[in-house]
């Protein structure tokens, strides 16, 4: 298998990330640290980061890493600093080998903050970089809803290998989706996934709490004979994904189930796995650029579970120009099968040219 290390490093890395994030999220406070309501940040996005990154700089030190966060908040703000480095300090995976794999715990506050500080890629063409979003959906983890930690390897600008780790869906593949799923404050019994891919290789999926490689399951896509049964998913967020647009787009293709709203890319994987059947995302403002670390991983998971993921042109999302995808507009992804008749209705809806 191609990638298996890169595989294996960012499914652990991923892992130790997810404990972390999970102690912060049933804190009463949830860690916020009241920045911004429009892009708000807590103290478990620097902590995930920070981990995330110190595992691929210990496994693969040349690549580049284009994270969501950097350390300049931490470094000006003491008390900032050491509720993160306690949270960083007591994340840790049950077995020791499989830390040793992603370099053990980070030795010093130094240390924390230079590997939060290494995501400062601008990305590009060339190379190995990483895509990372440590907690992704923050408006969803801060309102006890969906959240994903995402890490993915693009190489050369395509993502090749990618992670999502949800520790509020079920395991169970097959548990029909609606928009409350998981969301529930309690940490039960039979919740918490971690997704991977690696392109040309297939999808899985396997508990988040028991990462082991041995326990991976495949995973597809649906078969969709009539797109009329399809049940698609969009943002909660009606700022990030027009839900005007989306359900004109589901009312031309004959869908008459309500969307499945849902936050982070919980969405990219609960339509890898069967749960749903397609994610739109359709543009609210004209300006806004999608990030790269908010789609890479979940591109990967999709492409391999039998999908196809393009923007709201048709045109294929392009990775390799920067932070962003500048030069794309929105997000369709659907299975292969339905995608062309998909795609149709929403150019035809957003008024786009054929
Ligand atoms: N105006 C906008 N349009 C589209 N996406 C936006 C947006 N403003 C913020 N976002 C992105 O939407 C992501 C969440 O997507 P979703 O709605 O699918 O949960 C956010 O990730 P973070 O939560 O990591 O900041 C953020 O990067
Ligand atoms: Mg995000």
């Amino acid at each position: 298998m191609t990638y298996e290390k890169e595989l294996e490093v960012a499914l652990l890395a991923v892992q130790r990330a997810s404990i972390l994030t999970k102690t912060v999220y049933s804190s009463h406070s949830k860690g916020t640290l009241s920045k911004s309501d429009s892009s708000p940040v807590t103290i478990g996005d620097f902590g995930a980061q920070a981990l995330i990154i110190a595992s691929i700089k210990h496994a693969f030190p040349e690549d580049e890493v284009v994270g969501e966060e950097d350390a300049d908040d931490l470094r000006k703000n003491e008390d900032e600093r050491k509720l993160v480095w306690d949270l960083v300090q007591a994340a840790k995976l049950d077995d020791s080998s499989a830390e040793d794999k992603i370099g053990g715990p980070i030795k010093s506050v130094d240390d924390m903050l230079t590997a939060l500080d290494s995501g400062r890629s601008n990305g590009g063409r060339q190379g190995r970089i990483w895509a990372l979003d440590p907690i992704d959906g923050t408006k969803g983890f801060l309102r006890g809803g969906q959240y994903a930690v995402c890490l993915a390897l693009m190489v050369d600008g395509v993502p090749t290998v990618g992670v999502i780790g949800c520790p509020n869906l079920p395991i169970d593949d097959q548990a029909p989706l609606d928009s409350s799923i998981g969301a529930d404050a309690d940490d039960k019994e039979g919740k918490g996934v971690l997704f991977g891919a690696v392109k040309g290789e297939g999808a899985t999926s396997r508990p988040l709490s028991k990462g082991a490689l041995q326990q991976s399951k495949k995973i597809s896509m649906k078969a969709v004979p009539d797109v009329r049964q399809a049940t698609f998913c969009e943002s909660v967020e009606a700022g990030h994904s027009s839900h005007g647009d989306n359900a004109a787009i589901a009312s031309k293709l004959g869908i008459t189930k309500s969307s499945v709203r849902m936050d982070s890319q919980a969405k990219y994987a609960s339509i890898a796995r069967g749960a749903g059947d397609i994610y739109l995302r359709l543009p609210v403002s004209k300006s806004y650029e999608e990030k790269i670390w908010d789609h890479a991983a979940g591109v990967v998971l999709v492409q391999e579970a039998g999908g196809e993921v393009t923007d709201a042109w048709g045109k294929p999302l392009d990775f390799g120009i920067g932070r962003t995808l500048k030069e794309n507009k929105g997000v369709v992804a659907a299975p292969k099968d339905v995608f062309p008749q998909v795609i149709e209705v929403v150019k035809e809806v957003l008024g786009v040219k054929q």
